[in-house]
């Protein structure tokens, strides 16, 4: 290793707590625990969610012994999912008899098996997970569209990772356009079995997680012949490898489709077929079923085969109010400890923090963390509820339920994209290293704004859900506003949370009418209805946008009246509330009521600013889990920062050796 100058020695930094962090703990007038209990959901859950990270981190085997950004692209996928095996292991273990795990051994003792879910996988793996799409996709899938014989069948296998699976849906040709989808599952009933084919280059499988090389099934989705006709995409359980050896078995063609932005521990791969022959009975049929004489059974609705994808757009609203808990939390220590330039002429440089426009940067951010959870919170519940009905085969939630979970998804995701890269602006240069943590949690949510419905389209998704509410009154409730008699009054500007609810709701209508006076307009023209709405999108894109934005805004303003908050973690959030909500308004607002807006949004700058520190200490979220040397609970921000620096293969030694032999030494000694 090479020398350096040394000005911190370890045994100090280890009881270190930078002072200006301190001071603003110390002044700190609410109860930290009572947030950190919202956002688990109670008491016993934080006891719980606290233990098991304890449990894992302090797993040597676990940790990485050379951050996982030096590793080449092979060694990353393997080091991460060892992490990730050994982890699925530790959680069948029986948990030692220490006091520190209590909770967990109880679990157990229960019969409750301990979670391997996303909140702890993503304390120790977090780029990307190569068995993520099995919990989150393959294991929902056979829930979700397999019928119960064929749940008794799989799920067992599946929930014991005796079998590994992803969800391949995407192919190179069509990812938005469902329709469009060319892999081919012809059923022959002389054999009673289904024969997928892949019919050309674009239809071969592309993107779908933990394909390359984890999974050995999936659940597929192709187009259904059967008695000579296309029935259109519908989902079947294939077996790609073969179970003891794990070699892709005949008429398989399976491999990785190389590095991303980000994300890179996961083999996201390629799968095309070759006359693969599967039973009849992996065609999943909770919905719709293929006899053994070919006829087709229709299901209630063809978009029941959807219902995976629903799941995980509900999901993750969930998992970008995590990402950007993390990201602010990062971003508000850093601005705690860094000082910069001069506030006041001739005095110290005052921390970044109470500069207003490094409080524009990171409050807007701390305040969507919350209302994204509420929203998370609030769309679990509906969906929840609407599966609950549509398993006694009743479907008029349906609508109501794309409607909300695509406008959240597309929300949550471009918010929290355009979130990080501000919070990572807001940190300087520093914020630029991997070490920051930064590129990572930008990884994951600019991938969020790609996968699982592109946002345009899922915007352009929720207003044709507007546009036919406002026209024939049909949509359930989160549209309930804009439908005749409902629709929200003209009533003056008012400031209380109530009334700028009623603000987004006409802002919203506002940009609805607007879209239909332009498609009718198109129509007048003479331009068809698909041309008119294509004529239309920019608009009716404005529409849905205002729309998502009341939607998460109105979910919000309900929890913080919930009456199980207490005073002055109540006034906090009321505050985030309402800050987030003009921040909101600012977008969409002509100047008229700019002026009454931007003086309270001014002043609750200045308030956030108050507790804004402690409130992401309220996260509870572990520096191990944070992966960020500007963001740890001690703000040693420089020293963290030198000391990630030296792990650089590159420090090893003082000169790179072979470099500068073979070429700078060459270069530099030769003449023009
Ligand atoms: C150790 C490890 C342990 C544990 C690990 C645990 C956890 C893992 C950790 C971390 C993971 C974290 C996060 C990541 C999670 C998951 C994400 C990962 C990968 C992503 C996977 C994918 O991307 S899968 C592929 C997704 N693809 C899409 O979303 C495609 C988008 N396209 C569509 O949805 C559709 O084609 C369409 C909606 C755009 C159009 O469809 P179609 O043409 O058929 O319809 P029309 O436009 O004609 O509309 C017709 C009517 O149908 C209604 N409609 C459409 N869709 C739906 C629906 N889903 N439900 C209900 N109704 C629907 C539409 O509204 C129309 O109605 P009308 O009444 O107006 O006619
Ligand atoms: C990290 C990652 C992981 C993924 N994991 C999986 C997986 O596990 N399984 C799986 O099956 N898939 C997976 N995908 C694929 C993903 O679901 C698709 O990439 C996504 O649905 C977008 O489809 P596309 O790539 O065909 O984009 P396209 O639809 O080709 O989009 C290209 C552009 O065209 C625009 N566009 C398309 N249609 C319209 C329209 N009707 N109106 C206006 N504009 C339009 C879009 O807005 C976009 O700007 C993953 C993708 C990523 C990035």
């Amino acid at each position: 290793m090479i020398k350096y100058k040394q000005f911190t020695d370890t045994m100090a930094a280890s009881f270190y707590e930078n002072p200006d962090l301190k001071r603003e703990r110390q002044s700190c007038n609410f109860d930290k625990d009572e947030i950190t209990n919202l956002i688990d959901g109670n008491v016993e859950k934080t006891k719980y969610r606290r233990e098991l990270v304890e449990y894992i981190l302090s797993d040597p085997s676990l940790k990485d012994p050379i951050p996982v950004e030096y590793l080449s692209h092979e060694e990353k996928y393997a080091a991460e999912l060892k992490k990730a095996c050994l982890l699925v292991q530790k959680m069948r273990e029986p948990v030692p008899k220490e006091a520190k795990f209590e909770t967990l051994r109880k679990r157990q003792e229960n019969g409750k098996p301990l979670d391997i879910g996303v909140g702890p996988s993503s304390v120790i793996l977090k780029e990307g997970n190569a068995l993520g799409l099995h919990f989150v996709m393959f294991i929902p899938a056979i829930i979700g569209q397999g019928s119960t014989e064929q749940q008794n069948k799989w799920l067992p296998r599946a929930l014991n990772l005796e079998i590994i699976g992803t969800y391949a849906q995407t192919e190179l040709g069509h990812g938005t356009f469902l329709r469009g989808l060319e892999t081919k599952a012809t059923y022959d009933p002389d054999t009673k079995e289904f024969i997928l084919e892949t019919p050309s280059l674009s239809a071969y499988k592309w993107w779908p997680g933990g394909l390359g090389k984890t999974s050995n099934y999936a659940v597929v989705m192709a187009q259904l012949y059967t008695k000579g006709k296309c029935e259109g995409i519908h989902p079947f359980l294939v077996q790609l490898r073969d179970e003891t050896t794990h070699e892709p078995l005949p008429g398989i063609f399976v491999g990785e489709i190389g590095p991303k932005l980000g994300l890179n521990s996961n083999d996201n791969g390629y799968l095309g077929f070759d006359r693969v022959r599967i039973p009849r009975d992996q065609l999943l049929m909770k919905h719709s079923q293929v006899l053994e004489d070919g006829t087709y059974v229709k299901p209630k609705s063809t978009k029941l085969g959807y219902a995976t994808m629903v799941y995980v757009r509900v999901f993750i609203v969930q998992d970008m109010a995590q990402v950007l808990r993390k990201a602010v939390t990062i971003a508000t220590r850093y601005s705690c400890v860094r000082h910069q330039s001069e506030l006041k002429p001739g005095e110290p440089e005052p921390q970044i923090l109470d500069y207003k426009a490094q409080q524009n940067k990171l409050f807007p951010a701390l305040a969507a963390s919350f209302a994204f959870h509420f929203a998370a919170e609030k769309v679990w519940n509906l969906y929840h509820l609407a599966t609950e009905n549509i398993g006694k085969g009743d479907l008029q939630m349906l609508p109501d339920l794309h409607g909300m979970s695509c406008a959240m998804k597309a929300l949550s995701t471009s918010e929290t994209a355009k979130f990080v890269e501000t919070l990572r602006q807001s940190c300087g240069g520093h914020g630029y290293m991997v070490s920051s943590g930064f590129p990572r949690l930008y990884g994951i949510a600019t991938a969020s704004e790609t996968y699982e419905g592109e946002n345009t389209v899922l915007w352009l998704q929720v207003a044709r859900y507007l546009i036919k509410t406002r026209m024939d009154g049909s949509g359930g409730q989160s549209v309930a506003y804009l439908i005749g008699s409902n629709l929200p009054d003209n009533k003056a500007v008012d400031l209380s949370l109530d009334g700028i609810i009623n603000l987004f709701q006409r802002v919203a209508a506002g940009y609805v009418d607007l879209a239909m006076k332009e498609l009718a307009e198109h129509g007048r023209q003479g331009m068809a209805p698909y041309d008119a709405w294509n004529h239309s999108a920019v608009q009716l894109i404005k529409a849905a946008q205002a729309h998502a934005r009341y939607l998460v805004a109105d979910c919000f303003v309900r929890s913080v009246k919930e009456d199980k908050l207490s005073g002055p973690v109540r006034s906090i959030l009321n505050e985030l509330c309402e800050f987030l909500l003009i921040y909101w308004l600012f977008a969409e607002l002509k100047t008229e009521h700019l002026s009454q807006l931007q003086a309270k949004y001014m002043e609750l700058l200045s308030i956030i600013r108050g507790y804004a520190v402690n409130v992401v200490d309220s996260f509870d979220i572990r520096d191990e889990a944070l992966g960020s040397v500007l963001g740890c609970w001690d703000g040693n921000a420089y020293q963290r920062l030198f000391d990630e620096a030296l792990k650089s293969p590159l420090n090893r030694n003082a000169v790179h050796r072979e470099s500068f032999e073979k070429y700078l030494k060459p270069l530099m000694k030769s003449k023009l």
